[in-house]
């Protein structure tokens, strides 16, 4: 096996999981070829990290073909083959099929990955004009989806004059979702959140900061890495709406042999996931909703709703609201179509009466 002639614990300080040996050993390997990271990608250019350093790399057209036909594209954090020409050229010739990998949907409607191969996100939130409750629970259903831990962390603590106040109902909101824990910090206090953060960062393990932009990912990575690799923007102070600044996705190294990955702040999060999986990350939905007075209570003003009576409002609206979006974007075009002639008619119909009523 030529993957043998790596350096096997360096690449488990690349974020190398045991559970990727199957399709490792099942990997086509060429002649001379390496595995590799891929650490940031631009366009059609890479940055791949092996056992020796990084190096940038093109995709072969072979494999942006294969990529293309399954709906697929490269995301940081794969894990890709790759060889270099006579001429000196690296070239990523195939992917191992990622153990996870969070998407998004674009406007236009298609899958877009986030990031491949984690094993931690870091839900990152601003206590500043950032703290959006439906957003947060936006990002739990893309990585319950995925089965991915999720740690929320609130940063700019420090300009939050009455912090317990500040977190009571983000507690009383989350109190049965699946995050693993809310911690708030001053992440441009590099020391101490890196301090906060340390039980949560294990050797091999791959993070994913995840947030809008300004919310402080990159300032937390620069903590987390001690360095300074990330640049990081200013926030207007008007409106404290990050600048974009992080450009790319980025696979970075803690000094204690955990990856980050930094992700640029996402204006806009359209799930790509389905009404079951939505469900399966409102779990206190489900669970009140047993003791609901009717079995197929849509909890929308019914008597006896156990949903309305003990959920956060602002929480039953995400719910709701989340649940209508995907079952938005899973109408095929015919059932879309067949919506809106529905509407349509109800609207004809309502103007006819209107017209009755008023006897023109
Ligand atoms: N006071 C304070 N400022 C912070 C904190 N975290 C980040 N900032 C500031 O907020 C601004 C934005 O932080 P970034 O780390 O660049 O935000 P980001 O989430 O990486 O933004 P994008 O790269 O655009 O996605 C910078 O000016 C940081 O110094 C914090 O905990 N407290
Ligand atoms: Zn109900």
């Amino acid at each position: 096996m030529l993957f043998q002639d790596q350096d096997f614990p360096a690449l488990q300080s690349l974020g190398f999981s045991e559970a990727l040996l199957p399709a490792l050993q099942a990997a086509p390997w060429h002649d001379g070829a390496r595995l590799a990271r891929l650490c940031a990608l631009h366009r059609d250019q890479l940055q791949l990290h092996d056992t020796e350093g990084t190096l940038p790399a093109r995709v072969r057209p072979e494999l942006q073909r294969q990529l293309a036909a399954a709906d697929q594209s490269l995301a940081v954090g794969d894990w890709l083959l790759f060889e270099v020409d006579a001429s000196g050229q690296a070239w990523a010739y195939a992917q191992l099929p990622p153990l996870n990998r969070l998407c998004r949907r674009n406007p236009e409607g298609f899958r877009q990955p986030l990031v491949s191969n984690v094993d931690l996100a870091l839900l990152v939130m601003g206590l500043d004009h950032d703290f959006n409750l439906a957003r947060l629970d936006r990002y739990l259903v893309l990585c319950h989806s995925q089965a991915l831990p999720c740690l929320i962390v609130l940063s700019k603590a420090d300009l939050c004059a009455d912090l317990p106040a500040r977190l009571a109902p983000l507690y009383g909101h989350l109190a049965h979702s699946h995050a693993l824990d809310v911690l708030a910090l001053n992440g441009t206090a590099a020391a101490d959140s890196a301090a906060a953060l340390a039980p949560w960062l294990r050797p091999g393990q791959t993070l994913v900061l995840l947030g809008s932009s300004g919310a402080g990912k990159s300032t937390l990575a620069n903590a987390l890495t001690q360095s300074v690799s990330q640049q990081t923007g200013t926030v207007r102070a008007d409106d404290s709406r990050g600048r974009h600044t992080t450009t790319a996705r980025q696979l970075l190294h803690c000094p204690n042999g955990a990856c980050i990955i930094d992700t640029p702040g996402l204006r806009a999060l359209q799930l790509d996931a389905d009404a079951r999986q939505v469900d399966a990350a409102f779990d206190d939905v489900q669970h009140l909703s047993q003791s609901c007075r009717f079995r197929n209570c849509r909890h929308q003003g019914e008597p006896g709703c156990a949903v309305r009576e003990a959920l956060p409002e602002g929480r039953l609206r995400s719910y709701q609201k989340l649940q209508r979006e995907v079952a938005r974007e899973q109408m095929g075009p015919l059932e879309r179509r067949e919506a809106v002639s529905v509407w349509k008619q109800r609207s004809r119909e309502a103007r006819h009466k209107l017209k009755l009523k008023h006897g023109d």
